[in-house]
C-alpha cells in the first residue's frame, strides 16, 4: 500500500544555500587558525591565554556540530488531496495521546482545548481514538473531559460543515473578530453565536470547579473513584468517556480517560511513564498501527495534519524512510521579540530542516507520528519476516518476556507487529480488566518497557533518547512541516519557569550522554549514521557548554583584575582576526533572523538568553546529574507552567521576573563581577594601562550588557527584583573571586 499513491504525495525541497555554507567554513577556518595562534604564542603568555585556548577549541567543536547539524537543510511538502480521497477505507487507525500531570500548572481548561482540537481534526471519525493520561488523577480533569465531550458532540460537526480553520476553541473565539462581517450567512451566525456561547458556558463550569475545588468527600457518580485518592498513591482509573458505538465516520471520536496506577517509593518514570501505559491500553482498546502524542498544551492548530503526516507515512518509497513523523514545536502568543529566547523559532527551523537532510529529526516529544510496531522495537529489516513467524509458541513466550503478563496485550502486540490493522469492536469485559493490568505500577517489571519497547526510560528527555534508539534501529524520520502550523503550544514565560526548563532540558540530555545509550555507541554498534551522530551530539553536550561559556566569561574580568590579557593587542595583526570571527558571527546569526521575518531584537535576546542559560540553568543541570551519579539525589521531571495567554496589560510582559532560587546565582555573581573588575581596570587605566586591554574592557562591558536584565533585577521589586539572600551570596562569591584572581596572579 505504501508505494501505491501516485503522483507522490509529498516533494522534497532542498534548501541549500552556498553563502552560508561559505560563511560556515570560513568561520570554521578563521576559529581554527586562531588555535594555531594561540598554540604557537602560549609560552609568552599566562594562565588566561591557556584557559582562552581550551575554551576557543571547545567553541570550534562546537561549531563543527553545528555546520554539521545545518548542512543540508531539507524539507518536505505534503499534498494531502493526493492521497486516495474516495475510498475513506484507505486511511489507517490513529490513537492520539495525550498527557496532563497537574491541574494546577496545566489548567484543565489548556488541556480540554487541546483534546477538542484533536477530536475536530479533519480525518475519519471512526478511525481516531484520544486518550488522556492523568498523572495528576485529579477528578477535575475527569470532570473537565465529561464536559468537554458533551460540547465536542457539537463543536466538532460544527467545524467540518464550515470548515472552520482553527478548532481550538479558546484560539477560534479569541481570533476570528471579522465573524459577523456580511459575507458570513444569517444562518452561519446564529449557530456561531450559539457555540460561542456554549464555549463560555464550558469554560466557566470549568473555572468555576477549578475555584470552587471539588470536595474531595463529596465526590458522587461518575466522580466516585476519586474519593480518597492521594495524588502519588492510588489505583488505576480507566474511564470510556464516549464511545463512538455506531462507527460514524462524521461522529465524535472515542475518548477514554486514564490515569495510571502509582505507588509510593516506585518509580513511575513521568511521562516516559505515562506514554507506556497509554501505549499498552491503547494497545488493547483500538490497536491503531499509528499514533500521535502531543503535550496538553500543544492544540492540532491545522486540521489536515493527520492527512500531512500520512502523507509522510504512507507516501513513501519504504516504511524506513519515515518510522516516524515529526512536526516542529511552535508557540502562540509568544511576546512580542522572544525576551525569554525561548520560541526557538530560529533554532526549530535550521536544525529540523538540516537534521532533516540527515537521518531524520529527532522526536521533540509532542506533536509526533508513531508507527505502533516501531515503537514495538521492531526494526525496518524485520517488517517482512516478523509477519510470519509470530505465531509459535516459543514466539509468544518471547513476546511475553518483552511486553509483559496481559495475554490480551500480547495478542494486540503480535497483530501491531505484523501490521495488521483492524478497527475495534466496543471494549469487551475482558478487554477492560487487561487495561487495568496493563496500567498497574508492577506491570513492567521484568519486561522490556522502557528499555526495548516503548518510551525509553533513564532521561528528563525520554523524548530525545526515544527518537536516537529509533534511528539507531535504522529508521529515518521526516520533518512535518505544513502551513499553518501543525500543533501549537505555550512557551514558559518568566525568568524562573524558562531557567527551570532549560535546566531540566539539559538534565536529561546529559544523562544521554552518559548513558550506555549515547550516540557514539550506537554509531559504532549500530545503524545512527555517523552525521546524525554528530547532529545529537550537539545537542546532547549542551550542559557541558556550561563549562566553558562561564570560563569564557569570567575572563575578562579577569584579565582586568590582575592586568593580563587573554586576547592579543589592538596593534597585532591577529586582533583582527578576532574582529572578523565577532562581525561575521553576527552578521551571519541575523541574517537568519531577518530571513524568518524575526527582529533583530529578536536576535539579541536569544544571543543573551543563550549566554545567561548556559552559565545558569546548564550549569545546575551538570550538578545535578554529578549528584545523580553520586547517588545523592535523583533528578526530577519538573513541569513547567502553562498560561492560557501570556498577554499581560501592565506593560511588563516580557520583564525578567525572578525567585529564591540559586539558580539566580550565578547570573548575579557574573554581573558583580565584571562591574567590579571594569572599576578596576579603569582605575589601573590611569596608569595608562588601557589601550593595552582594549579587548578585555570591551568583552567585560559586552558580558555586563547581556546580563542586563538582572541589572534591573538588582533594583527591581516583588517577583522583578532579585531576593537580597541572593544578592549578598553574590556579592561574598563576587569578592572572593576578585580576591582569588588576585592571590592566584
Ligand atoms: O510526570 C509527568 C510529567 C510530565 N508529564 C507531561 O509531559 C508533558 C511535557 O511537560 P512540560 O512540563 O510541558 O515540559 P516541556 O519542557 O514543555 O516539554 C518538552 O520537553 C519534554 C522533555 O523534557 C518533552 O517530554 C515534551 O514533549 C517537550 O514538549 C506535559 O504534557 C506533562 O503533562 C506527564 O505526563 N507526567
Ligand atoms: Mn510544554
Amino acid at each position: 500500500m505504501a508505494n501505491t499513491i501516485s503522483p507522490p504525495p509529498y516533494e522534497t525541497i532542498s534548501y541549500n544555500n552556498h553563502i552560508y555554507r561559505a560563511l560556515d567554513i570560513v568561520v570554521l577556518l578563521l576559529l581554527t587558525s586562531l588555535l594555531v595562534y594561540r598554540l604557537l604564542t602560549l609560552n609568552e603568555n599566562g594562565f588566561a591565554w591557556l584557559l582562552a585556548l581550551l575554551c576557543e577549541s571547545w567553541f570550534t567543536f562546537i561549531w563543527f556540530l553545528t555546520v554539521n547539524g545545518k548542512w543540508n537543510p531539507v524539507e518536505h511538502k505534503t499534498y494531502p488531496e493526493r492521497l486516495p480521497q474516495k475510498t475513506e477505507e484507505f486511511l489507517p487507525p490513529l490513537d492520539m495521546f495525550v498527557t496532563t500531570a497537574d491541574p494546577v500548572l496545566e489548567p484543565p481548561i489548556i488541556t480540554m482545548n487541546t483534546v477538542i482540537s484533536l477530536l475536530a481534526v479533519d480525518y475519519p471519525a471512526r478511525k481516531l481514538a484520544c486518550y488522556v493520561s492523568d498523572d495528576g488523577c485529579s477528578p477535575l480533569t475527569f470532570y473537565s473531559l465529561v464536559e468537554t465531550s458533551k460540547f465536542a458532540k457539537l463543536w466538532v460537526p460544527f467545524c467540518k460543515k464550515h470548515n472552520i480553520k482553527l478548532r481550538a476553541p479558546f484560539m477560534y473565539f479569541s481570533s476570528d473578530k471579522s465573524i459577523m462581517s456580511s459575507d458570513k450567512s444569517l444562518e452561519f451566525q446564529q449557530e456561531w453565536k450559539d457555540m460561542k456561547n456554549k464555549y463560555e458556558r464550558l469554560s466557566r463550569k470549568i473555572q468555576d470547579a477549578v475555584k470552587k475545588g471539588i470536595p474531595p468527600y463529596n465526590l458522587t457518580g461518575d466522580l466516585a473513584v476519586f474519593s480518597n485518592i492521594e495524588r502519588r498513591n492510588h489505583p488505576s482509573i480507566i474511564k470510556i468517556i464516549w464511545e463512538n458505538k455506531e462507527g460514524l465516520s462524521d461522529g465524535l471520536p472515542r475518548l477514554i480517560y486514564v490515569s495510571r496506577e502509582k505507588r509510593l517509593k516506585h518509580p513511575h518514570h513521568y511521562k516516559a511513564g505515562a506514554m507506556n501505559v497509554l501505549t499498552r491500553v491503547s494497545g488493547l482498546m483500538t490497536n491503531a498501527p499509528f499514533m500521535l502524542n502531543v503535550d496538553c498544551d500543544m492544540f492540532a492548530n491545522n486540521p489536515q495534519i493527520v492527512r500531512h503526516a500520512m502523507c509522510l507515512l504512507l507516501g513513501s518509497k519504504n516504511e524506513r524512510e519515515a518510522g516516524f513523523v515529526q512536526s516542529p514545536q511552535i508557540f502562540y502568543d509568544g511576546i512580542k521579540d522572544d525576551p525569554f529566547g525561548n520560541q526557538l523559532v530560529v533554532l526549530i527551523k535550521y536544525f529540523g530542516r538540516g537534521m532533516n537532510g540527515i537521518q531524520g529529526p529527532c522526536y521533540g516529544g509532542t506533536g509526533c507520528f508513531h508507527r505502533r510496531k516501531v515503537i514495538y522495537g521492531l526494526c525496518p529489516d524485520e517488517v517482512e519476516s516478523k509477519a510470519s513467524n509470530l505465531t509459535s509458541v516459543t514466539a509468544y513466550e518471547e513476546l511475553q518476556k518483552i511486553f509483559g503478563n496481559s495475554t490480551e496485550f500480547i495478542k494486540s502486540a503480535a497483530q501491531a507487529l505484523q501490521g495488521k490493522t483492524n478497527i475495534p469492536n466496543t471494549p469487551s469485559n475482558l478487554v477492560e480488566a487487561a487495561a487495568y493490568q496493563v496500567a498497574g505500577f508492577g506491570y513492567e517489571y521484568g519486561t522490556g518497557w522502557g528499555t526495548e519497547v516503548g518510551w525509553q526510560y533513564g532521561s528528563n528527555t525520554e523524548d530525545v533518547l526515544t527518537g536516537m534508539k529509533i534511528h539507531s534501529r535504522g529508521w529515518k524520520s521526516k520533518y512535518c512541516n505544513p502551513d499553518p502550523p501543525a500543533f501549537l503550544g505555550c512557551a514558559p514565560s518568566g525568568g524562573p519557569s524558562t531557567l527551570t526548563q532549560q535546566k531540566r532540558w539539559a538534565i536529561g540530555l546529559l544523562e544521554v550522554l552518559i548513558c550506555e545509550n549515547n550516540p557514539i555507541f550506537h554509531t559504532i554498534t549500530a545503524k545512527l549514521q555517523l552525521g546524525q551522530c554528530l547532529a545529537y551530539m550537539w545537542i546532547l553536550v549542551w550542559a557541558l557548554r556550561s563549562i566553558p561559556e562561564l570560563c569564557y566569561v569570567m575572563l575578562p574580568a579577569y584579565c582586568l583584575i590582575t592586568n593580563s590579557n587573554f586576547l592579543p593587542k589592538v596593534h597585532e595583526p591577529a586582533f583582527y582576526g578576532y574582529v572578523a570571527l565577532f562581525l561575521i558571527y553576527i552578521l551571519y546569526t541575523i541574517s537568519e533572523y531577518l530571513e524568518t521575518g524575526l527582529s533583530i531584537r529578536a536576535w539579541w535576546n536569544r544571543q543573551r538568553m543563550t549566554i545567561i542559560t548556559s552559565t545558569s540553568a546548564w550549569l545546575f543541570a551538570i550538578l545535578s546529574v554529578i549528584l545523580k551519579i553520586l547517588g545523592i539525589s535523583e533528578t526530577v521531571f519538573e513541569i513547567t507552567r502553562k498560561e492560557e495567554s501570556t498577554f499581560t496589560d501592565d506593560g511588563d510582559a516580557g520583564r525578567f521576573t525572578f525567585d529564591g532560587s540559586p539558580i539566580f546565582l550565578p547570573g548575579t555573581t557574573i554581573l558583580m563581577v565584571q562591574f567590579l573588575a571594569l572599576v578596576m581596570g579603569l582605575l589601573s587605566a590611569r596608569d595608562g594601562h588601557y589601550g593595552s586591554r582594549f579587548g578585555e574592557v570591551f568583552c567585560s562591558f559586552l558580558v555586563m550588557i547581556c546580563f542586563l536584565p538582572f541589572l534591573k533585577g538588582l533594583f527591581g521589586k516583588g517577583k522583578y527584583g532579585i531576593p537580597l539572600s541572593t544578592i549578598c551570596k553574590s556579592v561574598v562569591l563576587a569578592l572572593s573571586f576578585v580576591q582569588l584572581c588576585k592571590r592566584a596572579h
